[in-house]
């Protein structure tokens, strides 16, 4: 029997078997079965599956995929938003490979990717869903594109196929304790009560993967899930922004119902509607900050910025400016919203903030 098969059987045996007491830990089992198969569907299977134009090297500040069902507009966003032509047109699978294009805002360089559509069943190789999620995989924020026009259900469609090869979408890493031992047995502690799962069900999910010796602390009331998502280890945590097209065919109603959704932005590419918005929040969701420097005597070098993300320290800047500054740091000089008053004399530790202006000492 295949993967796919094998995946399809326990599908249909959870959906068959009653959620009570008695069958706690047989679903148990099979989520852990399930999510082990999924995994392995993600390994590559056959040669020639990359360098099919698939594989574009990464650059910029930060990498932000197209995720959508055919169709919806995501090479018309990503001809709008950066100077790279992609060819959009009205029928179905019309972009067929990644094409990147560089999005320039305050001063960053951020890569988009257009990338084919996908369909329900992506995960499982239909279409070219597994190089397409296999792109998103590397990506820093997914842009789930969805048609205004159509029924709002593509979203948690697209949301299973993503999650079903491990990608979580606006979802924070479990915060469990998880260590294989040598010996010992399972040692299991947790900081706080847990309703949605126990000590029987992580020893039973640890033994189907035929792991008999670990150390378990769940730091949180985390789901069976989210402990089998810590033991696969593979999974990656992506913020994800639902972008809905096409509002110019919509009622303004309809529009701004949408818009209040969580994580969501509502546009139009063809009338170029709220662009400017979805700039602001992709900034937003990538944590981004600008950090300007300077030297004494001198103002601010406002024309070229540093990139970096939101919490680094003025150790992470010096890298930023030259490999070697850390080492000959004295002390910094900052101004701006991260400095109690300005300018601030900080030491290595500071964590900096958006527009912030940095001037470093040397010893
Ligand atoms: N009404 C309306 N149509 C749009 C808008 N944006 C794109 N379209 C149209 O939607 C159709 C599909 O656009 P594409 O950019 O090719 O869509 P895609 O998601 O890249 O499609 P595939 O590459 O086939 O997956 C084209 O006819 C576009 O002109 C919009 O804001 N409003
Ligand atoms: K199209
Ligand atoms: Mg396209």
């Amino acid at each position: 029997m295949g993967i796919l098969e094998k995946i399809q059987e326990i599908e249909r045996e959870i959906a068959r078997t009653q959620k009570n007491k008695a069958t706690e830990y047989h679903l148990g089992l099979l989520k852990a079965k399930l999510a082990k198969f999924r995994s392995e569907l993600l390994e590559p299977t056959k040669k020639g599956e990359k360098g099919d134009g698939f594989d574009v090297l990464k650059s910029g500040d930060a990498r932000v995929s197209l995720i959508g069902f055919p169709s919806v507009g995501k090479s018309t966003l990503l001809s709008t938003l950066t100077k790279t032509e992609s060819e959009a047109a009205g029928y179905e699978f019309t972009t067929l490979t990644c094409i990147p294009g560089v999005i320039e805002y305050k001063g960053a360089n951020i890569q988009l990717l257009d990338l084919p559509g996908i369909i329900e069943g992506a995960s499982q190789g239909k279409g070219r869903g597994r190089q397409v999620i296999a792109v998103a995989r590397t990506a820093d924020l997914v842009l789930m594109m969805l048609d205004a026009t159509k029924p709002n259900v593509h979203r948690d469609l697209l949301t299973a196929e993503l999650e079903s090869v491990g990608i979580r979408l606006n979802k924070r890493r479990p915060n469990i304790y998880f260590k294989q031992k040598k010996g010992g047995g399972l040692s299991f502690n947790s900081t706080c009560a847990l309703t949605k799962c126990n000590e029987k069900m992580v020893q039973t999910i640890l033994h189907s993967f035929k792991i008999f010796n670990a150390e378990v602390l769940f730091r949180e009331d985390a789901t069976t899930e989210e402990f089998i998502d810590v033991v696969v280890a593979n999974r990656v945590y992506l913020p994800c922004i639902y972008v809905y097209n096409k509002i110019d065919q919509i009622s303004i109603e309809e529009v701004s119902r949408l818009a209040r959704q969580p994580y969501s932005v509502v546009v139009s590419c063809n009338m170029m509607l709220n662009l400017d918005y979805l700039l602001e929040t992709l900034w937003e969701y990538l944590s981004l900050i600008r950090v300007y420097t300077k030297k004494p005597g001198q103002p601010p070098d406002f024309d070229d910025c540093l990139i970096l993300r939101r919490g680094v320290t003025v150790e992470h800047v010096c890298h930023a400016i030259h490999r070697t500054l850390a080492a000959t740091f004295k002390y910094a000089l900052v101004w701006g919203q991260s400095a109690k008053f300005s300018p601030q004399r900080v030491g290595i530790n500071h964590i900096m903030a958006d527009e912030d202006v940095i001037q470093v000492v040397k010893k």
